[in-house]
């Protein structure tokens, strides 16, 4: 009976030696493919990009810095179909907290320009209305924004200024958004997706497509809802991703996730040299957990089937 005991002791031991160690090399492996996150909020990339978080910056000694160049932010936002609804209460909340006391041109892309609200901007602010034609799927009126924002910096429109933002309009600011953000290219973390494993990404995964990222590459999942930079970087940004958009369309192949999807293939391979925290772009219909201090602009609550055109 003594030797059986020993040897199912032994038999045990050498059990949990083995668990211990597929355990541990399973949570190794994990980290170094990005399945397990060490720090969501960390404050600093792998490349050595800040993540902006509330408590990471002096909101009043960097604006002063920049304030000190007399910079000038342009910022499109584009309200085709029934989207114009969105307008007076993104533009409103943006006149109270987006670059407040800073010179900003909003851009306005419309195919109801008539639907543009006039709403009351402060010194130094300005909006130019720019009419464009009617798409039937609401994807292309998503996607189409990168053409039409290539459009506008080779038009020369936006020579006057020095940073470019271009945000969904289905939103409203709740809280500052100010110089902090600026840099050379600007990616917005998904608020969706902030504290998931890179596998759990909603990357375009079909190799047909120019967006696709295979399951072994990846670091963060960036929103198309933000997007921003300087210039000659946004331009970089909107022509490559253009360029893409009509590979896959001549192709008939639309990735996962339209232009966002595309996005997320720019960034992976031209990585953002700053990145938005999701503070800059939550959604209402998420709760505010703990570890998010702030809400700066979020996603409003939309009927989906009520403001697009098809589903
Ligand atoms: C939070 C976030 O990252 N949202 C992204 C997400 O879903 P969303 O559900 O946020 O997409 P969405 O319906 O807001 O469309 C994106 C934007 O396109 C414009 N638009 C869209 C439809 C329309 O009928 N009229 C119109 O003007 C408008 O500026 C809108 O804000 O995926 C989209 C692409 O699939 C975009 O990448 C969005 O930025
Ligand atoms: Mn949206």
């Amino acid at each position: 009976m003594m030797p059986n005991l020993r040897v199912l002791k032994l038999k045990v031991v050498f059990l949990l030696l083995l668990t211990g160690s597929c355990l541990t090399g399973l949570v190794y492996l994990g980290f170094s493919l990005g399945w397990i996150k060490a720090d969501v909020q960390a404050d600093l990339t792998s490349w050595l990009a800040p993540i902006v978080w509330e408590g990471t910056f002096d909101p009043k000694l960097i604006d002063s810095i920049y304030k000190q160049q007399n910079i000038t932010v342009a910022t499109t936002v584009f309200a085709l179909g029934k989207y114009t609804v969105f307008l007076q209460d993104f533009l409103e909340s943006a006149e109270q907290n987006f670059f407040v006391g800073f010179r900003v041109h909003y851009y306005v892309f419309s195919d109801h320009p008539e639907q543009v609200p006039d709403v009351k901007l402060g010194g130094e602010r300005k909006l130019t209305v720019m009419t464009v034609n009617s798409s039937s799927r609401w994807q292309e009126m998503s996607l189409g924004r990168m053409k039409r924002l290539e459009m506008l910096i080779e038009s020369g429109l936006v020579n006057d200024a020095d940073y470019l933002f271009s945000l969904d309009v289905d939103t409203k600011f709740y809280g500052r958004w100010g110089a902090e953000t600026l840099g050379d290219l600007i990616g917005v973390i998904h608020a969706w997706y902030y504290n998931s494993p890179c596998v759990l990404f909603p990357y375009e995964r079909r190799p047909e497509s120019q967006a696709f990222i295979p399951y072994s590459e990846g670091d963060y999942y960036y929103g198309g809802a933000v997007l921003g930079g300087s210039v000659k970087c946004v331009y970089q940004l909107a022509k490559t991703c253009r360029e893409q958009l009509d590979i896959d369309a001549a192709k008939s192949i639309e990735a996962a996730w339209q232009e966002e999807s595309h996005l997320n293939k720019y960034f992976l391979y031209n990585k953002p040299s700053k990145l938005l925290s999701p503070e800059y772009s939550w959604d209402d219909q998420k709760m505010k957990p703990q570890e998010i201090k702030i809400i700066r602009f979020s996603q409003v609550l939309k009927n989906y089937a009520e403001v697009r055109p098809n589903i």
